[in-house]
C-alpha cells in the first residue's frame, strides 16, 4: 500500500513526438481529467525502438514538446531519455523514476499509451515488468480497438486480469492496473504531419502554432 493511498497518480507520457501534435496534447489533458491524475510528465524518447529513426534530433523533439506544453502547470517535461545514450527502454525510465527520491516505490505512477502502442506492448523490453513499476492508462485511438479479442494472447490475458474500471482504485496501489479512457477521437498522427510537411502543405490546426514556428525557423522538415 502507498504511504498516502489517496495520492493521485502521476501520468508518464513517452513518445517520439516527431512532431508533437494535438492528439498528444488532448490525450494528456483528457487522461488528467478522466483518470484523476496529479499531472503528466512528458518524456520524449531519445532513441525510440521498434520504428524508423526519427526525422529530427532528440533535442529538437524535446524542444517541440517543451514549446507545446509550456504554460500548462499540470505538465512537465523530462529530458532523461534524451540525455541518455542508448535505446530508450521504458522499463529503465520507470526504474529511474522509482529510484529518484521524489517518487520512491509508493507513489502511484501511470504510463500513458495510445491504443496502438498498447497493442504492441509484448514487443517491448521486459514488458511484464512495466506493471510492477506503474499502472497503464490506454487512450482510445481511431482505428485501434481496445478489446481482449483484438490483442495478442498474452496481453489479452494480462488486460483481463489487470483491468481497473474505477479511477479511484488507481490511488490504492503504486502500480499494476490497466485503465482505459475514451478521449476525443482525433485521427491525427505525426506520420500524417510529416507527410504534409514533405509536400510543402500546411500542418496548421493539427499542432500548436509555437511548434510550427519552431519547425519553420529551424528548417526541421526541409520541404516546409
Ligand atoms: N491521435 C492520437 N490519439 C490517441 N493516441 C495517440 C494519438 N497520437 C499519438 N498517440 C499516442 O501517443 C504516444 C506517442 O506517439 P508518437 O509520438 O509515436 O505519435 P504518433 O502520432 O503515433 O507518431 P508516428 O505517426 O510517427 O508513429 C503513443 O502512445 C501513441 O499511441
Ligand atoms: O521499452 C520498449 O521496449 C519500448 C518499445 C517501443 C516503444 N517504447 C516507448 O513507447 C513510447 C511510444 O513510442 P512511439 O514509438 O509510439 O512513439 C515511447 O516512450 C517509446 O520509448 C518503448
Amino acid at each position: 500500500m502507498p504511504e498516502n493511498p489517496r495520492e493521485r497518480p502521476l501520468g508518464i507520457f513517452g513518445g517520439t513526438f516527431d512532431p508533437v501534435h494535438f492528439g498528444h496534447l488532448r490525450l494528456a489533458e483528457e487522461a488528467t481529467d478522466q483518470l484523476q491524475l496529479a499531472g503528466v510528465r512528458w518524456i520524449p524518447a531519445g532513441r525510440p525502438l521498434l520504428r524508423e529513426a526519427p526525422e529530427v534530433t532528440a533535442r529538437q523533439r524535446l524542444t517541440m514538446v517543451r514549446l507545446a506544453t509550456a504554460g500548462n502547470p499540470s505538465f512537465d517535461v523530462d529530458a532523461g531519455e534524451v540525455d541518455t545514450d542508448g535505446p530508450s527502454y521504458t522499463v529503465l525510465t520507470l526504474e529511474r523514476l522509482r529510484q529518484a527520491s521524489q517518487f520512491g516505490h509508493q507513489r502511484p505512477l501511470l504510463l500513458l499509451l495510445g491504443a496502438d502502442a498498447f497493442a504492441a506492448l509484448p514487443n517491448w523490453y521486459r514488458w511484464r515488468s512495466l506493471l510492477e513499476l506503474a499502472h497503464i492508462g490506454v487512450a482510445h485511438r481511431p482505428g485501434f480497438p481496445i478489446d481482449a479479442a483484438s490483442l495478442p494472447a498474452a496481453l489479452a490475458t494480462c488486460y483481463r486480469e489487470r483491468f481497473c474500471a474505477q479511477p479511484a482504485d488507481l490511488r490504492e496501489a503504486a502500480a499494476g492496473c490497466i485503465a482505459t479512457f475514451a478521449m476525443t477521437p482525433l485521427g491525427i498522427s505525426a506520420t500524417q504531419i510529416r507527410q504534409l510537411l514533405a509536400r510543402g502543405s500546411s500542418p496548421r490546426y493539427l499542432l500548436p502554432d509555437e511548434v510550427i514556428a519552431y519547425i519553420r525557423n529551424q528548417n526541421l522538415y526541409p520541404e516546409y
